[in-house]
């Protein structure tokens, strides 16, 4: 079990960046870690992987303390793995010998059946021979995944996974790393701008704001009920709109148009977005977004009616 006890850490005295951060996360559990830019999510990353001198608190894999760069020689605790947005990969030697670099030379054939094995998870075989420097960045980033993945560490640690890689190939290798996880009950964290990280695949989702963590729990749980506005903006467009001097958050989806209702709104835009429209509609002076089938005139009269609202603020 990880157990971050309390730390806090600033690159500088006068600066905090993570202010009392106080959390646990069992063998194989997936954690994703969500919040603004510069709100701290990479630091979190390198302290728990040890590679940042924490001003309080400590950390502990079981009952081994991660250390920082003080008290040890080579940082970076050698039970994890860290994926860092740079990837940190061999340029010149190929996709197949970056993976292999981190397994056993003494069996060859254990080594090239688990790179096979690696190459399956990122998809990955067709550029097997091929060097990295001429990978592009998505590819690049697979690769570093499966070379962090080559040990079977006890927790990876993942910067953006996947910021790099086009939406198709991003699903199936969602699926495929972290299904590979649990399989193999690899803990994981993973910092991320994408709500479908969080959603599909954590069992906990860690919020930070203003360098404090605002909330931590199951993902589910915080979608349908979150704390304010800032979180369930991490989800999708959130509408905050005040009905009878009421403030409430509801998400696009839970307004609907119907023929009759005591709340009328005007038709400002329609925003195609695939399978529906997203609708822009003033309400009470507000701007609120809606879901509907399909675009409708602007200026036009309508009725609202409300689904269950999100957690008044
Ligand atoms: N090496 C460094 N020295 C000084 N300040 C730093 C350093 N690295 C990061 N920071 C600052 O610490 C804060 C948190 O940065 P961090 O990279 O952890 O944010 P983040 O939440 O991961 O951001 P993003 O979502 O944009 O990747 C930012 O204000 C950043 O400018």
């Amino acid at each position: 079990m990880l157990k971050v006890n309390h730390i806090s850490f600033g690159y500088s005295k006068n600066k905090t960046i993570l202010e009392n951060f106080n959390f646990t996360l069992k063998k194989g559990e997936h954690l994703c870690v969500m919040g603004e830019s510069g709100c701290g999510k990479s630091t979190l990353l390198k302290t728990i992987y040890g590679l940042l001198d924490l001003q309080k608190g400590n950390i502990f894999w079981n009952d081994e303390q991660v250390l920082g760069p003080k008290n040890h020689l080579v940082p970076g605790f050698d039970k994890f793995k860290y994926v860092a947005q740079d990837f940190d990969l061999m340029p010149y030697i190929s996709v197949s010998e970056n993976i292999k670099k981190f397994l056993s030379r003494f069996y060859p054939e254990e080594s090239e059946k688990r790179t096979q094995e690696l190459l399956n998870v990122i998809e990955m075989n067709a550029f097997a021979n091929t060097k990295v420097k001429n990978l592009s960045g998505g590819q690049k980033q697979r690769v570093a995944i499966a070379r962090a993945l080559a040990k079977e560490p006890e927790l990876l640690l993942l910067d953006e996974p996947f910021g790099q890689i086009d939406n198709f190939k991003k699903n199936t290798l969602r699926r495929n790393l972290f299904g590979y996880l649990k399989q193999n009950n690899i803990a994981c964290i993973v910092a991320t701008h994408d709500k479908n990280d969080a959603l599909s695949f954590a069992d906990k989702l860690l919020v930070i704001r203003n360098h404090k963590i605002l909330v931590n729990d199951n993902p589910k749980e915080i979608y349908h009920n979150p704390k304010e506005k800032y979180v369930a903006a991490l989800f999708d467009d959130v509408n905050e709109i005040i009905i009878n001097n009421e403030v409430r958050l509801l998400y696009p989806h839970q307004i609907k148009i119907t023929d009759n209702s005591n709340l009328s709104a005007k038709i400002v835009n329609s925003y195609f977005k695939g399978n529906y429209w997203l609708i822009e509609v003033s309400f009470n002076n507000q701007t609120v977004f809606l879901k509907h089938s399909s675009s409708l005139k602007k200026g036009e009269l309508i009725h609202i009616s409300i689904k269950n609202h999100l957690n008044s603020k």
